[in-house]
């Protein structure tokens, strides 16, 4: 949240719009004091109705009961108990009407918070499948899916494809294709509307929710990582994470030097969202946070993009040395995907070509056509 902040104010700075930013708060406070300004005047108009209504009754009683006194109807004594019981009665009616408003309030607040412990994921996660050897052979067959906020728009039609034990797959293609989309699916944050996707020949959503989550390990686009120290976010979710197994994992993603050059060194604090790392360095610790856990099929969305050159090739090469070892890379770098043992391209939300490397180019399709223009446009940061 607060690193949300910052990096909009930095915006912000970097626009010289502070002045326009600040017109916009003013222009926001302004409506809050006009709504509140208005509800005040209101408050205070009920008060002092209520008030004066009570006076008017208060005088009309006096008047009334000194006549009926007057008449001989009634005894002054009478007419002093009668006025103690009416406040004693207003009193208590006051505190039932406050009482039941508070009831009526909580209930509606209660309303809400039921219905959400009510709600049911759209997603089960009652699968109880949790074999014991794992080999990690992905199958999408006939997959098509729309996200529930655009019911409308197809974003993967009709997608098959495979991704083979041991094997490093590549999906590559423009922007907006659905890359993100199909690890979505993989990591089950999302449904497909027709088709399956089997891990091993059984259907995904048959896995237990804990065992699929500790076989597949996703470094996403734009890697979290908590407050807290290197350690703890590599051994992040698994208390058994001895410093020995966080410094091997690490070592696998290119990050034990530069963490052993910290003063603290795994001690560290990551800061909040990983505040106080640079992006290649979260992106280094984030990988080691999945690879720790020595998954089957091991997702990489883009986790190489703020990485130099060098270091993204010790990672793929000590990535390539894992023997049996699913890989599923999304890179917009011609080096990362070129060496993959298969690449599927997507486009449009369909699959428009799969091969090596080599077997593409030769087709001078899809593929060919991506290498010429995306790729070369896209220059790794160094
Ligand atoms: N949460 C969402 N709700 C609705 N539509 C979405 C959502 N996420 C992505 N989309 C849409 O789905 C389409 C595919 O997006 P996706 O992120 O899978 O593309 P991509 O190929 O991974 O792109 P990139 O290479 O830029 O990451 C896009 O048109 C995008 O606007």
């Amino acid at each position: 949240m607060r690193r949300g902040r910052r990096s909009a104010i930095k915006t912000v700075r970097s626009f010289a719009t502070e002045d326009t930013e600040a017109k916009r708060y003013d222009s926001k406070l302004s409506d809050t004091q006009r709504l509140k300004n208005s509800r005040d005047t209101i408050r205070a108009a009920h008060l002092l109705l209520r008030r004066l209504i009570t006076l008017a009754v208060q005088v009309v009683m006096l008047y009334y009961g000194r006549c009926l006194i007057k008449a001989g109807e009634m005894s002054t004594g009478s007419l002093v108990a009668f006025i103690l019981y009416q406040r004693e009665l207003g009193s208590h009616i006051r505190a039932l009407v406050y009482i039941c408003s508070n009831m009526l309030n909580s209930v509606g607040a209660a309303a809400k918070v039921f219905e959400y412990l009510d709600r049911r994921p759209l997603v089960s996660t009652d699968g109880s499948l949790q074999p014991e050897t794992l080999r990690g052979h992905v199958q999408f067959r006939n997959v098509s899916f729309t996200y529930p906020s655009r019911p409308d728009v197809p974003v993967i039609k009709s997608v098959s494809f495979e991704l083979r034990p041991g094997e490093i797959t590549a999906l590559v293609g423009p922007s907006g294709g659905g890359k993100s989309t199909c690890v979505c699916l993989l990591e089950r944050f999302y449904q497909p509307q027709s088709g399956e996707i089997l891990l091993d020949g059984a259907p995904l959503q048959d896995y237990q929710h804990s065992y699929l989550h500790r076989k597949i390990a996703l470094v996403g686009q734009e890697p979290v990582l908590f407050a807290g120290s290197i350690k703890d976010n590599i051994g992040y979710g698994l208390p058994e994470c001895c410093l020995e197994r966080a410094q091997e994992a690490a070592r696998r993603a290119n990050a034990h030097g530069f963490v052993t050059s910290l003063e603290r060194g795994y001690n560290t604090d990551a800061g909040e969202r990983g505040g106080q790392l640079a992006g290649g360095q979260k992106q280094r610790i984030a990988i080691a946070r999945a690879l720790v856990r020595n998954p089957q099929l091991l997702i990489l969305d883009e986790a190489t993009s703020c990485l130099d050159i060098e270091s993204e090739h010790a990672i793929q090469e000590s990535l390539s040395r894992t023997r049996g070892q699913t890989v599923l890379v999304i890179a917009h770098r011609l080096k990362t995907v070129e060496k993959a043992d298969r690449i599927i391209v997507i486009e449009g939300g369909e699959v428009r070509e799969q091969g090596t490397h080599h077997e593409l180019m030769r087709r001078e399709g899809n593929y060919h056509r991506l290498v010429q223009g995306l790729f070369t446009e896209t220059q790794p940061p160094q």
